[in-house]
């Protein structure tokens, strides 16, 4: 048995005592006795963990960026006590056979609770589909080309009408080949003053427009991946009024950069989609306070210092998230007096809970003992040296924020302590 004490929930201090890996008691005070572990919770502030519907941990493959064991133990240290993986490694999850190696390496070297995502088709790419069917009854949490948009209309519509055979969701990175122009950043005054090639954000919602077409006649649940454009969250807002059972989420970049902040070519600012115009940026914080947008993610996505830089035109696309996530929404939004901490709460834990039937979003007696520990007093900066990803690839770096993970707790067990 483990014994937090004195830790703020709704603004009370409480004791809570974790039996197993059960919340089995919340109360003002819960005396301890010899057999408890005693974590001593300082009037720090407890939380629900956190769940990250989007993130990518290389493994197999590309393990120099980073593995199941560092970007599970930056989750913990990000607060995050589940995590879904993207299935961009290499090999690609295409297939039953690779989906059970990484549901067993997911099991075995996680630190949090790590479900796995499958490709909708061959190597991301080819025109086909894959075993959506078996996948699904393996344990895949849904299905995504995650990395590439699915450029053809009949493979998504193939890939729809099975997932929502197994009640799975697709989960669309989407973007149009023939509209991104080779761009590596928005294309707008930014990219001409730079002189850098543009993507056009028509890139993003004409496919978007096109998906959710195809997701109201299939009626599949179809999650929108990292949101970009103000034109994507009016026809998110317009899908929802028309009864298409989607959800959406966004990124802390796009909600805190856009690119009139690019002033260099600086590769710490090259991801996809790209970072967007301050007008889309507005839409973002708009459609995620309005609920048109359900959640956030943070589309972890680390890279070697080498793929990182020199130029925008040849660094890799991405960026660090999942231990800055956090603390850059609670001091932008929260402490800032935007929103509230429940709020904080629903965007990066009760929705995506929801939104995807697993458990968490709320600390209740008789679930997981899913948790965080939090500082929201003291300020730090934010330093490539405290990470625990093995990506140290952020813009956030020197930024000064409030919210230090004290401990997280996973199914009762400590998977981080600061
Ligand atoms: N977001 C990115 O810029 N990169 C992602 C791929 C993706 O999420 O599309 C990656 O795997 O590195
Ligand atoms: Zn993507
Ligand atoms: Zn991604």
């Amino acid at each position: 048995m483990t014994l937090i004490q004195n830790v703020k929930l709704n603004n009370e201090l409480v004791s809570l005592l974790i039996e197993d890996n059960l919340i089995k008691q919340i109360a003002p005070t819960i005396a301890p006795t010899p057999e408890m572990t005693v974590i001593e919770g300082e009037e720090n502030t407890i939380l629900p963990g956190l769940i990250d519907v989007h993130v990518h941990f290389r493994e197999p493959g590309l393990t120099y960026k980073e593995t199941i064991k560092t970007g599970t133990k930056a989750s913990a240290r990000g607060g995050f006590t589940t995590v879904f993986a993207m299935p961009n490694v290499k090999p690609v999850i295409d297939n039953p056979e690779s989906l059970q190696q990484m549901i067993e390496l997911n099991q075995r070297d996680g630190v949090v609770k790590t479900q796995q995502y499958a490709a909708i088709s061959s190597n991301l790419s080819a025109l086909d589909n894959t075993d959506i069917e078996k996948m699904a009854q393996m344990g895949a949490i849904g299905f995504t080309n995650d990395g590439c948009g699915v450029q053809q209309a009949n493979i998504m519509y193939e890939a729809m009408l099975k997932a929502k055979d197994v009640n799975k969701p697709i989960i669309a990175h989407v973007e149009d080949n023939s509209l991104t122009n080779q761009g590596v950043m928005n294309e707008g005054e930014s990219s001409k003053k730079l002189g850098l090639p543009g993507i056009s954000p028509l890139s993003e919602s004409s496919q978007l427009a096109r998906d959710l077409v195809l997701a109201h006649s299939t009626g599949v649940h179809y999650h929108v991946a990292h949101i970009s454009t103000k034109e994507s969250v009016e026809l998110v807002r317009l899908a929802k009024q028309m009864g298409v059972n989607v959800t959406a989420e966004v990124s802390p970049h796009h909600l805190l950069l856009d690119d009139s902040m690019v002033e260099s070519d600086n590769p710490m600012m090259k991801m996809n989609p790209p970072l967007r115009s301050k007008a889309d940026r507005k839409a973002l914080i708009a459609g995620l306070i309005e609920g048109t947008i359900d959640m956030i993610a943070t589309d972890h996505a680390p890279h070697s210092q080498e793929e990182k830089q020199g130029s925008m035109t040849t660094a890799a696309f991405g960026i660090v998230g999942i231990e800055t996530a956090f603390s850059l929404i609670y001091t932008k939004f929260v402490k800032s007096g935007l929103v509230d901490l429940a709020t904080l709460v629903k965007w990066m834990s009760k929705n995506p809970a929801q939104a995807f039937y697993i458990q968490g979003g709320q600390l209740e007696i008789g679930k997981p003992a899913d948790l965080t520990i939090m500082d929201l007093d003291s300020e730090y900066e934010i330093k490539a040296e405290d990470f625990l990803s093995k990506g140290t690839n952020t813009p956030f770096l020197g930024w000064q924020v409030f919210g230090q993970t004290k401990y997280t707790i996973v199914d009762g067990k400590i998977a981080y302590k600061g």
